[in-house]
Order: C-alpha cells, then structure tokens, then sequence
C-alpha cells in the first residue's frame, strides 16, 4: 500500500487525508468540540496573507463562494489591514453570495477593500490567491469560475492556492477539466490525499484544531506546529 503520510523538515509525519475525511474533520469540529467556522476560517486567512505577502506586494484574491472562497475574504482582510494593497474578484455578483462567503463579503465592503465579479477585474497584481474551489470540487470547473482559473493562470503573476489547486480534485490528484497552476500551496489543517501529487512547494496552516479531535478520529497525530502556525510539508 501507498505510504500517504507527509513529513516536515524536522521529521514530523503528517498523515493525508481525503475529501471525505476532511469533512468529518470539520463536522467534528463545529458540532462536537463548539469550533465554529469563522474561527476555522479566521486562522486559515491569516496564515494565508502571511503567505501572500511573503510572495508578493500587491493581490488579488479570486474567491468562490464556499469555505474555500469565505478563507480567501478573510485573508483579503487581513491584508487590508496592513495596507497590503489588494482586491477581490469573485465568480459571481456579491449579492449571490451565500453562507460564510456572504459573511466575509459583508466586511470586506464595510472595510473599504475592492470586490469585483469576473476575470477583466484581476487588475496586475505581483501575487494571485486562489481561493476558487477547495475539496468541494465536483467535476470538471464550469461557467464563471472556469474562465477565472484560465485567467490566473495567463497571468505572470505567481499563485498562491488555497487547500488545493482550483480544479484538483482534493482526494485523487486529478484534474477533471482546467485546473490552477500554482507557485505554492497552503493547505489547511491536515494535507489533502490529491497534494501528493503536487509539482510546487505545499505548506501546511494550522486553524487551531485540538489534537483530541484527531484522536477521537483515530487519526494517528502529532502535531506539526509546536512553536509555529504553519510548516513546509513534503509527501513521505
Ligand atoms: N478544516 C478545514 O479544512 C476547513 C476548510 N475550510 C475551507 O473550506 C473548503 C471547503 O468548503 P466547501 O464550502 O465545502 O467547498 P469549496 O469552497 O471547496 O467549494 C464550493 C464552491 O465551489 C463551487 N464549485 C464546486 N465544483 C465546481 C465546479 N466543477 N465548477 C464550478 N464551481 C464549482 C461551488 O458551487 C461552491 O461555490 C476547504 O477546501 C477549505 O478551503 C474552511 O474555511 C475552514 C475549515
Ligand atoms: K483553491
């Protein structure tokens, strides 16, 4: 059988997980240990600006409306903050925004950070977040949201993709239709079965998950971060 642990530089394994495995991962959390999913979210958009901002000095972030796009806003946020030049091109009207990702937009245009719909909007940035689609992926990438994956990966800018390649299917690797190309990867939590195949540095964010989550899980876990939020990871 396939090893499909990851490790860190200092030796630490990290076992993969899938989609599916993933979500119970997440469903434990909200509804067992009272973690909700804007802190989840929270700490995956920090770690993700802290990455955005390593890379480059102006972004944009292209977000969906998921969890995935909800992390990207909250990253937006962040580097609003800090006076990190950055906007948001979404793969809908604001207005059509649901859950979470309505929740993170809802600040953003509070905040004063710019959100547009649609691939013309992606301005010249110096580093693209791909925020599109995370695990909840099916299929090959359709409609607006395919044209936005064709538009990142026009441009000179690197990408910086969030969980897992937009159009990469999070548990096999595969690539169903067009998929983002990107500089790096930040994936959240426990790194996804599909990143083994990755062809660019992955690095692992921690969103503040306890390991007695893990282990209720009978997922074997010793934690990566120790004096740290985030760490490079490379498959076993
Ligand atoms: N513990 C964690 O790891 C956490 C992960 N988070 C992030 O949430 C996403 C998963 O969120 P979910 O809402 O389930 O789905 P996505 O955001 O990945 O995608 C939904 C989004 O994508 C659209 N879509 C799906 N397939 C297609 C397609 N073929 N073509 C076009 N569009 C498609 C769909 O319509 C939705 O709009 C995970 O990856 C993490 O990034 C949480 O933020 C925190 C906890
Ligand atoms: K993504």
């Amino acid at each position: 059988m396939t090893d499909m642990t990851f490790r860190t530089p200092d030796g630490i394994e990290v076992p993969s997980v899938t989609a599916d495995e993933m979500r119970e991962v997440d469903r434990l959390a909200t509804e067992e240990f009272g973690i909700d999913l804007p802190q989840m979210m929270e700490n995956a958009g920090r770690n993700l600006a802290w990455h955005a901002r390593e890379m480059g000095t102006a972004v944009t972030v292209v977000a969906g409306n998921g969890g995935n796009g909800g992390g990207g806003m909250a990253c937006a946020r962040h580097l609003h903050n800090r006076d990190v030049p950055v906007r948001v091109v979404l793969d809908r009207p604001p207005a059509d925004l649901e859950g979470a990702a309505a929740h993170q937009y809802a600040i953003l245009d509070q905040s004063g950070v710019p959100v547009d719909t649609g691939p013309t909007a992606l301005g010249e940035p110096s580093v693209l977040v791909d925020a599109l689609i995370g695990y909840g992926l099916t299929g090959a990438v359709r409609g607006p949201a395919a044209e936005l994956v064709e538009a990142m990966n026009d441009r000179a800018a690197p990408v910086l993709s969030l969980d897992i390649p937009s159009g990469r299917n999070a548990t096999t690797g595969e690539t169903p239709g067009e998929a983002v190309d990107p500089a790096r990867v930040l994936t959240l939590a426990l790194p996804k079965t599909g990143l083994r195949s990755a062809d660019c540095p992955v690095s692992l964010a921690d969103i503040s998950l306890p390991v007695a989550l893990y282990e209720r899980l009978g997922i074997d876990y010793e934690t990566p971060f120790k004096n740290r939020y985030w760490v490079k990871i490379n498959p076993k």
